[in-house]
């Protein structure tokens, strides 16, 4: 794809801000609401079903967004957050250290703790989660260690939303980049992804930025290439069309995981 837009781009044009701004507030008949609605209620059934659990999980490619953490930290103890822009980061820290200018994802977590049935308010969720923040490191797919130079432990949990499909040129490379972060997870551990199908374009602010187009065959056959057992793969039709000049999706998927052997 000659309009490919690789690391430098995210490093230099990717404004988080204008990333949330445009795809994160729920209830403002965006992309938030379709993909949102769709995604939470998948992490929420996934990581309060007790069998996805465990001490550490590794989100990769997190961006400036906390929505897909919001259950996990129901589950693990530890989660280490990482992404390749510095300015991901900052604005990640900006929310962790509860700074003015924080994204307001109130109307967020207050959806996610009702899915959950209100069992806390919705303010303790955001504090649990920030405790549960134990680092937030720079990373890139295309390395084998992809949190190169950092060294852990490998992980309970693999979790990567929306990284992937903006990450990366063609299938050969989408394939790389997931057995790279594959490294980071135990035998036994679990992968969640979720994502969009079908996607070749989308917006952030006035820069647009490439996706790979991807299919579930594709994902199927690279989830299990990687060394995984698929357990469950759920997608979702886009249904509106509020976002067609955002970005050109067709549907939207979550995907859990087991890792059943190093390839
Ligand atoms: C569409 S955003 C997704 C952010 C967030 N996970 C979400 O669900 O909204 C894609 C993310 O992939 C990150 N990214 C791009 N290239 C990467 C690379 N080579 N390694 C790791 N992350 C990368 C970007 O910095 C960006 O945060």
């Amino acid at each position: 794809m000659s309009d490919y837009t690789g690391k430098d781009e995210y490093q230099n044009s990717f404004s988080p801000k204008a990333y949330l701004e445009s795809y994160f507030h729920l209830g403002a008949g965006s992309m938030g609401d379709e993909y949102l609605q769709f995604v939470l209620k998948g992490l929420v059934e996934t990581f309060n079903s007790g069998k996805v659990k465990g001490d550490t999980l590794i989100d990769i490619g997190t961006g400036p967004t906390i929505y897909q953490l919001l259950s996990a930290c129901e589950a693990f103890k530890n989660i280490i957050v990482s992404d390749f822009t510095d300015k991901n980061r900052e604005e990640f820290n900006v929310w962790l250290k509860n700074q003015p200018g924080a994204f307001d994802w109130s109307p967020v977590v207050k959806h996610v703790c009702q899915l959950e049935g209100d069992r806390i308010p919705w303010q303790e969720k955001e504090e649990r989660l920030r405790k549960a923040i134990i680092q937030v490191l720079k990373c890139d797919v295309f390395n084998t260690n992809p949190i190169d130079p950092v060294t852990i432990p490998q992980v309970d949990c693999l979790l990567s939303c929306l990284c992937l499909e903006g990450a990366c040129k063609d299938f050969e490379s989408y394939i790389t980049a997931l057995k790279n972060m594959t490294t980071l997870l135990k035998i036994g551990g679990y992968l969640v992804m979720t994502g969009d199908l079908g996607n070749t374009y989308y917006m952030v602010g006035d820069v647009k930025f490439s996706g790979l187009n991807l299919n579930e065959a594709f994902l199927r056959e690279a989830i299990t290439g990687a060394g995984y057992v698929i357990e469950s793969f759920q997608q979702s039709k886009k249904t509106e069309d509020s976002v067609e000049d955002k970005a050109d999706f067709t549907a939207y998927y979550v995907i859990v995981a087991r890792k059943e052997r190093n390839v």
